[in-house]
C-alpha cells in the first residue's frame, strides 16, 4: 500500500489521465488500480500561490471551495468556482474577442494586444516588467493604466489568466481574519482596494474592477518605487448591480445584488480589521467606490487607520494644484484664486471632493474665518445629472448640500434651478469649466461655444472623467471653438494639438496618478499613522510649486509623465515634511521620529530618493 502511495504523490491529474487512454494495454490487476487512482487525490508538497503558479497543478478558477479552504488558497482567486467547461468556454470567447477589443479600443488599436504582453512579462518576470515599465512610462502608462485599463475590467473575465492580489467576499464574512495569512508576503506596504462599484466612468463592473487595483499599483511601483513584493491589489466582492454581468454565465465573481447598509459595512469593517491585523504598517488607498460609500467610509476609517480615498482626496490635490496653475497662466499672482469663477459638472465623489478642497484653499487665502469660507463658497456653480444644483432641489444629496445655489442669487444671475450645463456657463461666463461628470461630450459645441464669453482672459477646461471616451470634450475642440489661448487638461492622455503656424495647444494630464503615489510613500516613510488634510494639502501645493513659470505660461500647468518618479519624490518629501510638522510621524525602519525631526528639506529627499525601490536583478543563494 506505501508503494502504491508513493506512486500516487507522484502522480498528477493528467498523469493518471493518460494512464486511463491506455487501459487497454494492462493487466487486470494493474486496470483495477488506475480505475481507483484515478478518484484518488494528487498528494502535493505546495500551498498557496505556489500551486497556481505551477501549471502542472493549477486548475484557475475551478478550484473547489474545499480545495481553495485545504490548500490556503482562499482569497487569492475570483470567488465563482468555474467549471472546466466554463473555463474553456471563457478562455475560447475571449480569443474570438481578439479583434473587436481591438477595435473598441482608445486611439491605439493594439492597446489591449500591449497589455497582454505586458502582462504575460509581469507574471513571468516582475524585475523586467518594471524596468520597460519605468523606463517607457510615458508610453505604457496608457496601457496599464487609464484609459487603457478600463477595456481591460470591461473585459476581465476573458482577459483574466493567473490571479493578481485577494478577493474578499461577501461569502467569506467571519474567515478574513484568517484568510489574510494566505497572501504570502511577510510585510505589505501599500493596498489599492476596490468594491468594483465606479471603475473610472464605466460603472460598477463588480469583480472586474480587480484591474485598476492591479494599475494602480503599477503607477505606485514605477512613480513612487514602492517595493513590488510588498504590493497587494485588493477586490472586495460585495455582488454587482450590473444586470449584464448578473446574467453572465462566465462572469467571476458573486452573481448576487449588491450588499448595503449595515450588511456592507460589516464586509468593509472586517477586511479592514483583517489587513491592519496582520500588518499593521500598511497603507490603504480607497479606489473606485462608488460616491454613496467613498465620502462615509472615509470618515468612518481615517481618523483610526492609514488610508485615504485617491478619488476624493488624490483628485481633488490634482484639480487644485491645476486650478491654481490656471491662475497663474493668466499671469496673475496664486493668491488671486478666490476671485475664479469655476463651474464644476458632475457632483459624485471626485467632483464634491474638488469642490471642498477648492473652497478650503480659496477661505485659506483669503483669512481662513466663517466669512472667508462663506464668500469662497459663492465662486462655484455646480451642475449635476439634474443641472444647477440649488436649494431650492427636493432630494439634494448631503455632501452636495453647501455647494447649493441660493434662490436669490440665481434669480439675480437669470438663472434657475435645474439650469442646463449651457445656460449656466452663458450666465456665469466662468474662468474655470471643470467635468468630472463620466459623461463622454458633455462639453458639447453648445457648452464650449458659451464659454468663449468667458470673462476670463484665459479660460480654463478641465475634461477629467476617464477613461478616454468619458472625457467631457477632446482638446481638438477645445481648442478650435474656444480658441487657441485656453488651457486644457483631461484625465486621460490626449495629443497635443496643433494650432498651426508651430504653435502647439497643450493638453495636460489632470490625473491623480501625480498625487497618490507620493502620498502613499510620503505617509510610508514618515510613518504617519493617519492621512491629514494637511498632509494632502501639502503634495496638491508642491505639485503646483513644480511647473515653472515658463511652462505655466506656455499652458503647461502638469508635468509630463515621463517625469512622474522625479515629482513623486517632491511630493512624497513634502508628504513627510507636513507630517513631521504636525507631529504624526512615527518614523520608518531606523530613522525614527526624533531623527525624523532633525532632518531638513533637503535630507528629507535624500531619505526618499534612497528608500525608492528600483527593479535591479538581485544576487540570489539558496538556504534550506
Ligand atoms: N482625472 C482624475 O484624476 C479623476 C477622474 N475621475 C473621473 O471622474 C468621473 C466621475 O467620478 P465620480 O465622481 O466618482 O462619479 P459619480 O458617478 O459619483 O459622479 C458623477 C456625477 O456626474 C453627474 N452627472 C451625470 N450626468 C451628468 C450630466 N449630464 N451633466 C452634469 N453632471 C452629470 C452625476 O449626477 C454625478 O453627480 C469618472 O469618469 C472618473 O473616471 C475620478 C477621479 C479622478
Ligand atoms: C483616475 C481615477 O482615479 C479615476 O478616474 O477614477
Ligand atoms: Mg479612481
Amino acid at each position: 500500500m506505501w508503494k502504491f502511495a508513493n506512486k500516487i504523490r507522484l502522480s498528477s491529474p493528467q498523469m493518471i489521465l493518460s494512464k486511463k487512454k491506455s487501459a487497454t494495454s494492462l493487466t487486470t490487476n494493474q486496470r483495477s488500480f488506475t480505475t481507483i487512482e484515478g478518484h484518488r487525490p494528487t498528494i502535493l508538497h505546495k500551498r498557496s500561490v505556489d500551486i497556481l503558479h505551477d501549471p502542472w497543478f493549477n486548475k484557475g478558477t475551478a478550484f473547489s471551495m474545499t480545495e481553495r479552504d485545504r490548500l490556503d488558497l482562499r482569497g487569492l482567486l475570483p470567488p465563482n468556482v468555474m467549471t472546466y467547461e466554463q473555463q474553456i468556454e471563457r478562455f475560447m470567447a475571449d480569443l474570438t474577442r481578439l479583434e473587436v477589443h481591438a477595435r473598441d479600443g482608445p486611439s491605439d488599436t493594439n492597446a489591449l494586444a500591449k497589455w497582454r504582453i505586458l502582462n504575460r512579462l509581469h507574471d513571468r518576470n516582475e524585475t523586467m516588467y518594471y524596468k520597460v515599465l519605468i523606463a517607457n512610462i510615458e508610453e505604457y502608462a496608457p496601457i496599464v493604466y487609464t484609459p487603457t485599463v478600463g477595456l481591460v475590467c470591461q473585459n476581465y473575465c476573458g482577459l483574466y489568466r493567473r490571479p493578481r492580489g485577494m478577493y474578499f467576499s461577501a461569502a467569506d464574512r467571519g474567515e478574513m481574519m484568517s484568510m489574510v495569512y494566505n497572501w504570502p508576503a511577510e510585510q505589505v506596504d501599500m493596498i489599492v482596494v476596490t468594491d468594483g462599484s465606479r471603475i473610472l466612468g464605466l460603472g460598477d463592473l463588480g469583480v472586474q474592477g480587480i484591474g485598476i487595483a492591479v494599475g494602480k499599483l503599477d503607477i505606485y511601483v514605477a512613480a513612487a518605487g514602492i517595493n513590488p513584493h510588498r504590493v497587494l491589489p485588493v477586490l472586495i466582492d460585495v455582488g454587482t448591480n450590473n444586470e449584464k454581468l448578473l446574467k453572465d454565465p462566465l462572469y467571476l465573481g458573486l452573481q448576487e445584488h449588491r450588499l448595503d447598509g449595515e450588511d456592507y459595512l460589516e464586509v468593509i469593517d472586517e477586511f479592514m480589521e483583517a489587513v491592519f491585523t496582520r500588518w499593521p504598517n500598511v497603507i490603504v488607498q480607497f479606489e473606485d467606490f462608488q460616491s454613496k460609500w467613498a465620502f462615509k467610509l472615509l470618515q468612518r476609517y481615517r481618523h483610526n487607520y492609514r488610508m485615504f480615498n485617491d478619488d476624493v482626496q488624490g483628485t481633488a490635490g490634482v484639480a487644485i494644484a491645476g486650478l491654481l496653475g490656471a491662475v497663474r497662466a493668466q499671469g496673475r499672482p496664486m493668491i488671486d484664486f478666490p476671485k475664479q469663477k469655476i463651474v464644476v459638472a458632475g457632483a459624485g465623489s471626485a467632483g464634491i471632493g474638488v469642490l471642498n478642497a477648492a473652497r478650503k484653499t480659496m477661505a485659506r487665502m483669503l483669512g481662513n474665518n466663517k466669512s472667508a469660507y462663506e464668500s469662497a463658497r459663492s465662486q462655484f456653480w455646480v451642475v449635476d445629472a439634474k443641472g444647477l444644483i440649488t436649494e431650492e432641489r427636493d432630494d439634494i444629496d448631503p455632501d452636495a448640500h453647501p455647494f447649493a445655489r441660493k434662490t436669490s442669487e440665481i434669480s439675480r444671475q437669470g438663472l434657475r434651478e435645474g439650469a442646463s450645463l449651457a445656460e449656466v456657463v452663458r450666465q456665469v461666463k466662468p474662468d474655470v469649466l471643470l467635468g468630472l461628470s463620466a459623461v463622454g461630450g458633455l462639453f458639447s459645441q453648445e457648452v464650449l461655444e458659451a464659454l468663449k464669453c468667458s470673462t476670463s482672459t484665459r479660460p480654463a477646461i478641465f475634461a477629467m472623467s476617464n477613461p478616454t471616451k468619458n472625457a467631457e470634450c477632446t482638446p481638438e475642440d477645445a481648442f478650435s471653438i474656444v480658441g487657441d489661448n485656453i488651457i486644457f487638461a483631461s484625465g486621460s492622455p490626449f495629443k497635443d494639438v496643433d494650432l498651426g503656424n508651430g504653435r502647439i495647444g497643450h493638453c495636460n494630464q489632470g490625473n491623480n496618478m501625480y498625487l497618490f503615489p507620493g502620498i502613499g510613500l510620503g505617509t510610508l516613510l514618515s510613518g504617519s499613522q493617519i492621512i491629514s488634510d494637511g498632509m494632502v494639502q501639502a503634495a496638491a501645493e508642491c505639485l503646483a510649486a513644480y511647473m515653472t513659470e515658463e511652462e505655466v505660461v506656455n499652458g503647461i500647468i502638469y508635468p509630463s509623465v515621463s517625469r512622474i518618479r522625479d515629482i513623486t519624490k517632491e511630493v512624497a518629501a513634502a508628504v513627510m515634511k507636513e507630517s513631521i510638522e504636525e507631529d504624526l510621524a512615527e518614523g520608518y525602519r531606523d530613522m525614527d521620529a526624533r531623527e525624523l525631526k532633525k532632518l531638513n528639506q533637503e535630507e528629507i529627499k535624500c531619505f526618499v530618493k534612497n528608500n525608492m525601490w528600483s527593479p535591479e536583478y538581485p544576487t540570489l543563494v539558496y538556504k534550506d
